[in-house]
């Protein structure tokens, strides 16, 4: 079901300073910064030619990665987003093989419609479906 890897997410404490590493360290194309309150969080993306890196830090106060924060106060990868080509289909799919679907279909930062999958029962791996 799953297809391309679209992205994997870095939590960074500094998104300026995680910026400047990727853009001036790494050599890579990053974006401007990107505010999505609806999911709590400030995004800046690496264009890498085979996929994205998502570089996310906490938006507002009851953002999801407050507390992966929190725990890792580093920075650290916080998951993987693999494209599908029907994420309705997808979220019934992941629902009868018994794995927990986290909170609604929503609209990701590629306007998109994306969900997640709940680490515990992925390897330990946060897992965005985006829908391609
Ligand atoms: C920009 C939009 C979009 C895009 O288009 O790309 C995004 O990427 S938005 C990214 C941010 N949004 C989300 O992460 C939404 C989904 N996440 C959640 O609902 C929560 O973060 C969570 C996964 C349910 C965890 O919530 P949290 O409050 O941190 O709960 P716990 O601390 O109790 O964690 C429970 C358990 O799971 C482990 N955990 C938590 N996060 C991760 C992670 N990223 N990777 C691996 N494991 C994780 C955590 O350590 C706990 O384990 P135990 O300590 O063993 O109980
Ligand atoms: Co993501």
């Amino acid at each position: 079901m799953i297809g391309k890897l679209n992205h994997v997410a870095i939590v960074v404490p500094d998104l300026a300073a995680g910026t400047a590493i990727y853009r001036d360290t790494l050599g890579a194309r990053v974006s401007e910064p990107l505010a999505l309150p609806e999911h709590g969080v400030t995004t800046v993306f690496v264009e890498l030619p085979n996929t994205k890196i998502e570089l996310l830090h906490p938006l507002g106060e009851n953002s999801p990665i407050a507390r992966f924060l929190e725990k890792n106060p580093g920075g650290g990868v916080h998951h993987v987003c693999y494209e599908v080509e029907d994420i309705q289909a997808a979220a019934e799919r992941m629902k009868q093989a018994g794995a927990r679907v986290l909170g609604d279909i929503k609209i990701g930062a590629h306007n998109k419609p994306v969900l997640f999958l709940h680490p515990k029962d992925f390897c330990g791996t946060l897992v965005e479906l985006e829908q391609a």
